[in-house]
């Protein structure tokens, strides 16, 4: 009952494409969720559906305990979209405030450009700003209304290094008050030290869901490095390979559930084999190996 997000039996058709199948999810207060999935699998589908831009073909969206289309739900709500569409005129300054008047209860415009790194912006003119700056600037549109959801489709991207630090440091205190995040992104690494919780969407399913630990461990991959002779060929012979990564200078690292085999297969076939490093495998090798269908042969050709 105290879902700040509820999907029951989603489904979601676009013609011919099933967007989401039968998606049931719900998303904790206070929570930070990574929505992972490739290209297509239906992120974009689910956030708007949470936004109430879209109906589902079958099943129930609930937000906030009530439908989004309602305007009460939608002001409970921030969202970060991957196109910025604003006055271009305005100042950054005015543009946060025009947001600001928008919310019962906004936090003050100093705070959401402190939150987003846009201090040093504010007079600016929104048409002077880098593609980066205008993330930051989403953010802050995002947050001014002091969201209990906020919905961050791919934030970090174009953002330098402090424009990302700056915004896991807005989100860190976005949390501290109690919003329920969820973002979508690329950046694996992020949510592998950020996230409370990976969902993983593959062609409108959830193939995963749990911490980005436990999404880890489910996999349950190694990580092979080393550096050879060996020639491509002799590399793809190499028994329990899931992937291959042939890099610069000999370098090769493999991601594969049979670390010891492989590693012996190696030993025995390059004796003069250096470098040699296992590891876990990323979160990354896991998503690889949750949405790619034909992992063996498509990554292990790559
Ligand atoms: N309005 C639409 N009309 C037709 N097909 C659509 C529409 N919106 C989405 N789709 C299709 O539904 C599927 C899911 O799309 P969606 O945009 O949700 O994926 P995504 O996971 O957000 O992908 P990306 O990482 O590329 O942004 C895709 O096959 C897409 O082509």
């Amino acid at each position: 009952m105290n879902d700040v997000v509820c999907f029951e039996g989603i489904s979601q058709r676009f013609g011919p494409v099933m967007a989401l199948t039968d998606l049931n999810l719900e998303l904790k207060a206070g929570q930070l969720s990574a929505l992972l999935g490739p290209n297509g699998a239906g992120k974009t589908t689910a956030i708007d559906l949470m936004l109430g831009l879209s109906q589902p073909t079958s099943g129930t969206v609930r937000v906030l305990g009530a439908d989004p289309r309602e305007v009460s739900t939608r002001t409970g709500i921030g969202a970060m979209l991957q196109d910025i569409n604003v006055p271009s005129g305005l100042s950054v300054r005015e543009l946060v405030a025009l947001y600001a008047a928008l919310y019962p209860q906004p936090m003050t415009v100093d705070k959401a450009l402190a939150l987003s790194g846009l201090v040093e912006q504010a007079k600016q003119r929104v048409s002077g700003l880098s593609g980066g700056q205008k993330r930051r600037l989403s953010f802050a549109l995002a947050v001014v209304g002091q969201p209990r959801l906020l919905l961050l489709d791919e934030p970090t991207a174009a953002m330098d290094v402090q424009g990302r630090a700056a915004f896991w440091q807005g989100i860190a205190e976005l949390r501290e008050g109690g919003c329920t995040v969820l973002l979508t992104t690329h950046m694996l690494e992020e949510v592998d030290r950020t996230a409370d919780r990976v969902i993983v969407l593959n062609k409108g399913r959830v193939v995963a869901d749990g911490t980005p630990g436990s999404v880890r461990e489910r996999v349950g991959l190694s990580r092979v490095r080393f550096i050879s002779v060996l020639s491509a060929a002799e590399l793809h012979a190499l028994p329990g390979a899931e992937t291959l990564d042939i890099g610069q200078a000999g370098q090769v690292t493999f991601s594969t559930r049979t670390p010891e085999t492989l590693v012996r297969a190696a030993l025995s076939a390059a004796p003069e084999l250096s470098n040699l490093e296992v590891t876990r495998a990323s979160l990354e090798d896991a998503f690889l190996s949750l949405t790619n269908d034909q992992l063996t042969s498509a990554a292990v050709s790559a």
